[in-house]
Parts: C-alpha cells; sequence; structure tokens
C-alpha cells in the first residue's frame, strides 16, 4: 500500500517560509500532478517526499509510515528528474543496474529485472552506448528505466520532459501515461505545462504562491474553475475575462451589457469566458455585441480573432476559413451557459 499524505507540511528557508501548512491525501496506484507557475512551491514539496529536502513542520506520510527522519534510499521511492542525471562515464546498461549492484543483487536476478523494463522502454538496442551518445529523449527514457527497475511504491517525476523538444516531449509524455497503466504505481508528477498536466493527471494539485488554489480531476478544473487564477492558468488559448459590474439583472461596463445568468447583488464581477465560446453572428441577433476586429491569428484548424468591445479586449476562436479584415466591425455572442462568473475583490467562483 502506498499512499503518500502531507499533513501541515511546511517548509522554510531561513526566515521566508515557502509552504505553509500543505495537507493533501495522494491514494494507492493514483497518478497527481502538481500544476503551476514558476516559483510556486511545487518542487520544494516533491523534493520533500524525496527526502531530499528537510520539512520545517507537520508529518509525512508514505505507506501509512512517518518518513520525516527517513532517507531517501528507505522511503520505496524513486525519482525521475528534469537533467535525467545520468552517470556519463557508464553505459545504458550500468546506469540502470546500478542501484541493484550497489544493493548487491545478484547478477542472475538484476538481467530477470532488466529485461522487461529495457523492453517497455525500447531501449535494446542502446544498453551498451554511453550517455553522451543518446538524445535527450533516449537518455530521459534511460533515467525512466533506472527509476522503473527499483520497482519502487512511489514514482515522483520533477519536470521529466522540459528539455526534450516538443514532438520527444508528446512521445514521451504517451509512454509515461502507458507505463502508469501497467505498473500502477502512485505517482507525483511535478510540471507548469498544462498539457502534460491535462493529459497525465487523475487528479491536479494547481498551486499558487506555497497553497493549493483547487484540486479535482483536469475535467472538473477546466470546466469549473473555482478562482480567477485557475480559470487563466487552465486552458489554451486562455479564458477570456470582462470587468463588469452586477446591476439590475445585467452585467454591464456601461457600453457593454449582458445578461445575468442567475440575480446577483450590485458588485463588480470578472466574466470569464473560452475563446470558443464565442461566436460570431450577424447584427441584430437579440444580445449581439458589436465589436472592432484587432489581429487574427491562423492557429491551423483554427484562427483566433483579437476583438475589442469598448473597454474589453478578447479572443474568439473561429473556423480558419472564417476571414475578418483588421478594423472591420463584427458582432459577437456569448453563450450564456458557458459564462464563469468571480467576484472581482476576491477572485472566488461566483455560483447561483
Ligand atoms: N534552497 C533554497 N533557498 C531559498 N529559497 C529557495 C530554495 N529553494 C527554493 N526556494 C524558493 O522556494 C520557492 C519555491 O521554489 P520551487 O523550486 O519549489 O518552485 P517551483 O514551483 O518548483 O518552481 P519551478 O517551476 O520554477 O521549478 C521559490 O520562491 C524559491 O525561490
Amino acid at each position: 500500500m502506498a499512499t503518500v499524505e502531507c499533513r501541515s507540511v511546511r517548509k522554510s528557508y531561513g526566515e521566508h517560509e515557502v509552504i505553509s501548512d500543505f495537507s493533501l491525501s495522494i491514494e494507492d496506484h493514483e497518478f497527481v500532478v502538481f500544476l503551476g507557475p514558476s516559483g510556486c512551491g511545487k518542487s520544494t514539496i516533491l523534493r520533500m517526499v524525496a527526502g531530499l529536502e528537510d520539512i520545517t513542520g507537520g508529518d509525512l506520510m508514505i505507506g501509512g509510515r512517518r518518513v520525516n527522519d527517513l532517507d531517501p534510499g528507505d522511503r520505496g521511492i524513486a525519482m525521475v528528474f528534469q537533467n535525467y542525471a545520468l552517470y556519463p562515464h557508464m553505459s545504458v546498461r550500468e546506469n540502470i543496474t546500478f542501484a541493484l549492484e550497489r544493493a548487491g543483487e545478484t547478477k542472475d536476478m538484476i538481467a530477470r529485472r532488466l529485461a522487461p523494463v529495457v523492453e517497455t522502454l525500447g531501449l535494446q538496442v542502446y544498453l551498451n552506448r554511453k550517455p553522451t551518445e543518446l538524445s535527450g529523449g533516449q537518455q530521459q527514457r534511460v533515467a525512466i528505466a533506472r527509476a522503473m527497475i527499483k520497482t519502487p511504491e512511489v514514482f515522483l517525476f520533477d519536470e521529466p520532459l522540459s528539455n526534450l523538444d516538443a514532438k520527444l516531449r508528446g512521445h514521451l509524455r504517451v509512454e509515461i501515461a502507458r507505463l502508469h497503466k501497467e505498473l500502477r504505481s502512485t505517482s507525483i508528477y511535478v510540471t507548469h505545462d498544462q498539457l502534460e498536466a491535462m493529459t497525465l493527471a487523475d487528479r491536479i494539485v494547481l498551486m499558487n504562491a506555497g497553497r493549493i488554489e483547487q484540486m479535482g480531476t483536469p475535467e472538473e478544473i477546466y470546466s469549473r474553475p473555482a478562482t480567477l487564477f485557475a480559470a487563466g492558468f487552465i486552458g489554451t488559448p486562455g479564458m477570456n475575462f470582462f470587468n463588469l459590474v452586477a446591476s439590475g439583472g445585467k452585467l454591464t461596463d456601461g457600453e457593454i451589457s449582458i445578461d445575468a445568468p442567475f440575480p446577483l447583488s450590485e458588485r463588480p464581477v470578472t466574466v470569464g469566458i473560452r475563446p470558443g465560446a464565442i461566436s460570431l453572428v450577424r447584427d441584430g441577433m437579440p444580445g449581439a455585441i458589436p465589436a472592432i476586429a484587432d489581429r487574427d491569428e491562423f492557429h491551423g484548424e483554427t484562427r483566433l480573432l483579437s476583438l475589442t468591445a469598448g473597454r474589453q479586449s478578447f479572443m474568439v476562436a473561429v473556423p480558419a476559413s472564417v476571414r475578418v479584415a483588421e478594423g472591420e466591425q463584427v458582432f459577437v455572442s456569448l453563450a450564456p451557459d458557458q459564462l464563469h462568473l468571480f467576484d472581482t475583490e476576491s477572485g472566488a467562483r461566483i455560483d447561483a
């Protein structure tokens, strides 16, 4: 059983507290992704779980056992780093088997463990090469093989794909997902790449400034962001935000006005809507908002138009075949069931 539990975990560097009161329970077999901007504390938490950083306060439990003071080697974890951290003078085979050899395992047993790992990661033909004779993606596969061969209870990944080009990143992402399906080890994966988070995670832990901003499945966070921060962080292209005021059943800034989706007391409201939930419509449609086209970006199947309506600027995703000239006036309609409302001051989601 390899659950991981952080109970009010804190971390300070001198006077500077970077993690305050962090609590999280990760279930056996679960794949949890820590997602958040640079400096929000993702790596610090992972490194505390790994035993590479001291814990300033709170309890860290792995498999129900308190591990705050255990050495990394005694925690039943294996970690894959961003920079591979392979031994340059050793062959691929030696890099993968080094930990087992050091633990005094027999040659037979090592060979038996090596074969399936090498096969799963497609490394057969590289076993006698040195890491410098491999591409970045191949080196990262060796690093994953080295972690896998330990058959850990918990896998920790610290931005393992961020040094690779986009194509390789996509490829290895699929491999990591497949590996997890096969091995079902409890996994914690740190990234600032939301696409990795959305595609790999059973559950995303979205972090901001050392705190958990929102936790949930990728679908939950995407379709019901709990805060303005979560709404702005998840989704490419990003969500549009309109700064409006709720008044008399409307949301308005004096120039544009939309129907409030439910009764609201008078107050500043930030309305979020994704670029795909706004459509171009004909003049005269009820609720149509006039806007001026500023720019358009070709994205292959879609085109992303930048528009301005009064004081509000926003993006609309349209099929690539739709052409709008710069400076042209258009009319847009906002899908009423796809509006996300937030309290402008606190950033908290407002529901009916
Ligand atoms: N050894 C250290 N001494 C002092 N401050 C540190 C140390 N390591 C990290 N920090 C600070 O702790 C905070 C969290 O850092 P951390 O590396 O966990 O962020 P991160 O979310 O993983 O960011 P990134 O995606 O850039 O790696 C940052 O403000 C960082 O400056």
